[in-house]
């Protein structure tokens, strides 16, 4: 049996404001980095610990990661940053307010726009000085990786290439891991893993900053997940992030 750790960044400002933020590399607020260390804290009590840490390319998940394992006393670990792990692009979406964005368009668009699996957000135009074309850190990428917007479902056709090339293999190969990424990145991995149909996807949210225990078997299905810390407190902070792109 494996047991693996996904996680979502802490409260970003981004998610304080409750803007769209997909590529963009906005940081931690206090509280998004006071969440990364107390889920060092619950990883220490349930007696978790990493050989290796995974993470995306934005600031917002990797420095949960260092908060986690400072907490931990793994700053030390091997970790391996992946712009596939990044959060799913917003399109032309990103930096908008969701609250007000569902007040213009009305709240069964932005669910849309926001959950629906294969249904991107209007795209950036590609001479739209906020692609990502022009930034260093995606400068080894084919022009046509770096995405304008993303649906669900095109986040899980780039997010799995790493998930079978290299997650999979550091597991099977005896390695603990823990991956810190993003509410929709994090989807993306939880769907292939639990097999969660198109439609039901729909419904599934990823509270900040908790860590989330996969245990799986020797071909990494998974026997059971579970979340650490205040069941109560991250069932509400679900129904908080599902109910971020209402108008009211
Ligand atoms: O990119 C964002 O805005 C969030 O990190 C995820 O947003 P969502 O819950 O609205 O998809």
């Amino acid at each position: 049996m494996y047991k693996i750790v996904l996680m979502r960044h802490g409260e970003s400002t981004w998610n304080l404001a409750n803007r769209f933020t997909g590529w963009v590399d906005v940081d931690l607020t206090e509280k998004g980095v006071a969440e990364a260390r107390q889920a060092g804290q619950l990883l220490l009590q349930a007696g978790l610990t990493f050989d290796l840490a995974y993470t995306s390319v934005l600031k917002r998940a990797i420095r949960t990661l260092w908060g986690t394992l400072d907490e931990m006393d793994l700053m030390w670990l091997p970790v391996k940053h992946h712009w596939r792990l990044n959060e799913r692009h917003y399109g032309a979406l990103q930096g908008l307010n969701k609250a007000e964005t569902a007040a213009k368009y009305g709240d069964e668009q932005v669910m849309v726009w926001r959950r629906s699996y294969d249904t991107p957000p209007m795209p950036l135009e590609p001479n739209d000085p906020r692609t990502s074309y022009a930034d260093p850190r995606y400068a080894g990428l084919k022009r046509e990786e770096i995405p304008l917007t993303e649906c669900l479902k095109d986040t899980v056709a780039r997010v799995l290439p790493f998930w079978n090339d290299e997650i999979a293999p550091s597991i099977r190969s005896g390695k603990r891991i823990i991956i810190s990424a993003h509410g929709n990145s994090l989807r993306a991995l939880i769907k292939m893993l639990d097999g969660i149909s198109d439609e039901d996807i729909v419904g599934l949210n990823i509270p900040n900053g908790q860590p989330l225990v996969y245990e799986l078997d020797a071909d990494l299905k998974p026997i059971k997940s579970y979340y650490l810390g205040d069941q109560a407190a991250i069932a509400a902070a679900m129904n908080a992030v599902a109910s971020q792109g209402k108008a009211k």
